[in-house]
């Protein structure tokens, strides 16, 4: 699938632009803050309903006022129909989401337009708490296994009914009522990480080999409770700490993607330039079996290619991207030799918010 066409409005210091992009490769060139990176903001908003830079809705709004709109094409890869008209829209406080003008939910815009992100800021993923390493391992559970968003769901409305229940010192017999529900959809988002984890490992382990060059790096799923235990005896052995602590403190919500480099953390033994190696090997082993999965890679946007990446590193970043089938989007400051190699797409100039292709 690709966006064959692109606009948006008002959204940061994007006036209003409005391109045709290149089905597989669309380079955006510009000096600092000149709006490269708020351009594959609004895109990424248009496919995950939310800022990849953290900001709420309302930031994003530009100086023309507390609204914001971001409309796209979406083609399945080959059919030559239509496509669907997906707009994103804030006004008045809210967010709406239309899908060929039928409102929509944005779970659905989720699941139809998958996009990933390899930013300057993602080193976060490596060096942050494990909410980031979550985030990352469940959407690509959700874009491969369709029940995962009902069942974690399900989870969180349990988990948050046995947390309230546990601040209201409710009785033994009340929070083993909330427990049954809580222990089934656990036990199910543990198993579809599991699962979905072992499918990733191979393509990662080419990924992190082709991109890094290395071969001992681990990569390990932490469930969220104790290993030895199943979840129903992890409750039950805990219950008494979650009732001081008031809540709960064992489970999915908990979990983990460990990953080390021979005996040591990613987190304090990687440089700069190996952290964004292996976060693009993170982000591309997911595209990749999304692919296979799918049959449709996700679009990938990538932020200051070269940035923090020498000749080497650059040049087996630009060999993969050769080869990759999905659409993708590049910012970079200028046109370097790593860059001219990728050439071939459209090359877009970004000026003071404006957004200009070489034809216009
Ligand atoms: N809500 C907003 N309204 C208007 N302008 C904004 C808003 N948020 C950010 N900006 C401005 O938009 C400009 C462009 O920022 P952006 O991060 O897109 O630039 P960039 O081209 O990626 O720059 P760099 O190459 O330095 O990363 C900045 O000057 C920033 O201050």
């Amino acid at each position: 699938m690709w966006l064959s066409a692109l606009a948006a409005q008002n959204f940061r210091c994007l006036e209003k632009y409005s391109i045709e992009p290149h089905a597989r490769l669309n380079l955006f060139v510009g000096a600092n803050a000149a709006g490269k990176t708020s351009l594959l903001e609004s895109i990424f908003v248009l496919g995950r309903a939310r800022s990849f830079r953290g900001s709420s809705a309302g930031e994003l709004a530009g100086p023309a006022g507390q609204h914001w709109g971001v409309r796209g094409r979406l083609q399945s890869a080959d059919d030559g129909t239509p496509g669907s008209a997906m707009l994103m829209r804030w006004q008045n406080g809210q967010t709406s989401v239309h899908i060929d003008s039928h409102e929509a939910k944005r779970a659905e815009l989720v699941e139809r337009l998958p996009i990933q992100v390899i930013d300057p800021a993602q080193h976060r993923l490596l060096e942050d708490g494990p909410g980031y390493r979550r985030r990352y391992l469940d959407w690509g559970v959700f874009h491969v296994e369709h029940r995962f968003l009902k069942v974690w769901r399900t989870y969180e409305r349990a988990l948050r009914q046995r947390n309230q229940a546990l601040r209201q010192s409710a009785s033994d017999r009340l929070l083993r009522a909330w427990d049954n529900d809580l222990i089934n959809s656990a036990v199910q988002v543990a198993e579809l990480r599991k699962a979905y984890l072992e499918r990733l490992r191979p393509i990662l382990n080419h990924h992190v080999g082709r991109l890094l060059g290395i071969e001992r790096w681990t990569v390990e799923l932490q469930q969220g409770w104790r290993r030895e235990l199943g979840f129903a005896e992890a409750l039950d052995a805990g219950r008494d700490r979650d009732r001081r602590m008031r809540q709960t403190v064992e489970g999915p919500h908990r979990a983990e993607l460990r990953i080390r480099f021979g005996e040591h953390s990613v987190r304090n033994h990687v440089s700069r330039g190996q952290q964004k190696m292996l976060i693009a090997a993170l982000v591309l082993a997911q595209a990749e079996l999304i692919r296979i999965e799918r049959g449709a890679p996700p679009i990938l946007l990538i932020d200051d290619l070269p940035a923090e990446l020498g000749a080497e590193f650059q040049s087996r970043f630009v060999d993969v991207l050769k080869t990759y089938e999905g659409q993708l989007f590049i910012t970079a400051l200028q046109i370097d030799p790593g860059l001219q190699a990728l050439l071939g797409g459209t090359l877009f100039h970004v000026e003071q918010g404006q957004v200009r292709s070489r034809d216009d």
